[in-house]
């Protein structure tokens, strides 16, 4: 988003102060600031960290009151439905889920134009986004890894499916035909993916004017017990796509339920004040971007729900496959056995192989030293460090591209989205790598009228900007199993230089 953009957004935020929403605690009951910001954040652009954000206007202290959104401002179902047509009209399609509802009403109020109370606030929504539901044939191919294609095949199907169940609301509504498309619904479900934050009174959650602009970071190794403790009493930020509705907390797995601990108290609505609050989790100095935890993901996650990724992601994972006894002579969770982004196996994977790699025979006495984490055989450990990196190596050479080569064309793809000479880029594509030239087929690159010449149209540079993150998230996928590998082999080679004959496990 450029400058002028965020000049724009200057009668969003007095209109935002007028409701009740600031960042000044002194002044929370006035609604006659020309700003609703100012004091303690300002909006700001971050290129590499979200892009559109909320900076630090001053000092902040750690677990400092930064914004409240008065319960009356914010988006949810049951404001959007106190229309009388909308909702007498959605009573009769109760079939539909909550999401689907919230879906419609948002698409309803945006086909009210000018006349929505929100007005000032729908206009400043994103108007695309690049959540794997959005992914073209090529885009998603271009992920390479089944597991990844095979999430994007079921977020787009999932899409199709809601919509046209939808359909028949959207049509009693006589919803402007650009709002019944299916980009439209896909475009307000991203907006509802993306921007809910959780209610108590709806699992849906709702939209917040301003408090939706914090940018996300990612829950890491900095929370300690207190803080974990804290955030199992409170309500999550940002919607917990990993831990939504279906799943509640008593049949989570064990490092789900750990990852469910972890969520931090930084933004939850607070019934005492009547509004949703925001607080500062770290200590942040004037002009920081300050950052909020949406809950716990991995890069596919991140990609599924918000259409993002991070660069250094602490809970992205791998999984590997096991073969059927691997699964079947343990009780870990599947969910709990993958390879941790920095390259080492999880304790439940190491766990899981280790009992397997005992003999028959021997599972019943031994098995008990497997789950604990005490000592087994160095025989033990070397085949199953030797298992996981020989694992990692058939994966990786299943995979058409190597992390060299991803590497090199994300910078084929990042002097693409930043071409000003379409000679040149034409020039360029027609030189560059198969998976480029394939780009350039399948995306609508503009032909001027002599026909020499191409220009990157907004459509084009959207599709390239979502290749761009199918490439980042498979060359960071490919980095965990190489980072396994060398891991692995690192802790074998130490066995035989060292020549040692036991092994703490952990
Ligand atoms: C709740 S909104 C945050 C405000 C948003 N940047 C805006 O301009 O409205 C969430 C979206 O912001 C972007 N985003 C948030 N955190 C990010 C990050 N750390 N890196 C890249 N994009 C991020 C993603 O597009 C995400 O879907």
């Amino acid at each position: 988003m450029e400058e002028e953009e965020l000049e724009t957004l200057e009668g969003f935020l007095e209109w935002a102060a007028a409701l009740g929403i600031s960042d000044s605690i002194q002044d929370f009951q006035s609604r006659k600031r020309k700003s609703c910001l100012g004091n303690s954040l300002a909006v700001s652009i971050f290129p590499d960290a979200g892009g559109r954000g909320l900076g630090a206007a001053r000092d902040l202290r750690k677990g400092e009151l930064v914004l409240r959104v008065p319960k009356s401002a914010l988006l949810t179902r049951d404001s959007i439905l106190k229309d009388v047509i909308l909702s007498s009209a959605v009573n009769g399609h109760l079939y539909l889920s909550p999401t689907q509802i919230m879906t419609v009403c948002l698409l309803y109020e945006m086909g009210k134009g000018k006349n929505s109370f929100w007005y000032p606030y729908l206009k400043h929504l994103p108007r695309s986004y690049e959540i794997l539901a959005t992914f073209s044939e090529f885009e998603k191919q271009a992920l390479q890894v089944d597991d990844a294609i095979w999430t994007t095949e079921k977020a787009i199907s999932k899409a199709e499916s809601e919509w046209k169940r939808a359909n028949l609301l959207m049509q009693e509504l006589k919803l402007k035909s650009r709002l019944l498309s299916l980009r439209a619904w896909i475009w307000a479900s991203a907006t509802i993916s993306s921007r809910t934050l959780h209610i108590p009174w709806d699992d849906v959650g709702c939209l917040c004017p301003v408090g939706d602009l914090f940018n996300y970071a990612a829950p890491g190794e900095e929370s300690n017990g207190i803080e974990n403790v804290e955030s199992l009493m409170h309500s999550s930020s940002l919607q917990d796509h990993s831990l939504s509705t279906e799943h509640s907390t008593d049949n989570l797995p064990v490092e789900r339920y750990d990852a469910h601990i972890q969520r931090l108290t930084d933004g939850r609505f607070d019934e005492d004040f009547g509004a949703y609050c925001f607080y500062a989790r770290n200590k942040y100095k004037k002009g920081e971007q300050v950052l909020l935890i949406y809950g716990t993901y991995t890069n596919l996650e991140l990609l599924e729900h918000y259409g993002f990724l991070l660069k250094e992601n602490p809970n992205d994972k791998v999984f590997i496959p096991l073969e059927p006894s691997m699964y079947s002579s343990n009780s870990w969770p599947k969910e709990s056995m993958y390879i941790h982004q920095d390259g080492k196996p999880s304790f439940a994977l190491l766990s899981a192989l280790r009992l397997w790699a005992i003999p028959q025979g021997q599972r019943r006495s031994m098995g008990h030293l497997a789950y604990s984490g005490s000592q087994l055989s160095v025989e033990n450990e070397i085949s199953v460090l030797k298992w996981i990196s020989q694992n990692c190596h058939v994966i990786l050479n299943n995979l058409p591209t190597t992390v060299e080569g991803d590497s090199m064309l994300l910078c084929t793809i990042d002097k693409i989205l930043n071409f000003r000479n379409p000679k040149e880029l034409g020039e360029m594509l027609c030189r560059s790598e198969s998976e480029a030239c394939a780009f350039l087929e399948a995306s609508s690159l503009q032909k001027k009228e002599n026909g020499a010449e191409l220009l990157l149209c907004s459509k084009t540079k959207r599709s390239a900007e979502r290749w761009k993150l199918a490439v980042d998230w498979r060359l960071r996928y490919k980095k965990i199993l190489t980072d396994c590998i060398s891991h692995c082999t690192e802790i074998i080679n130490s066995f035989s230089s060292q020549n040692v004959s036991t092994v703490r496990t952990q």
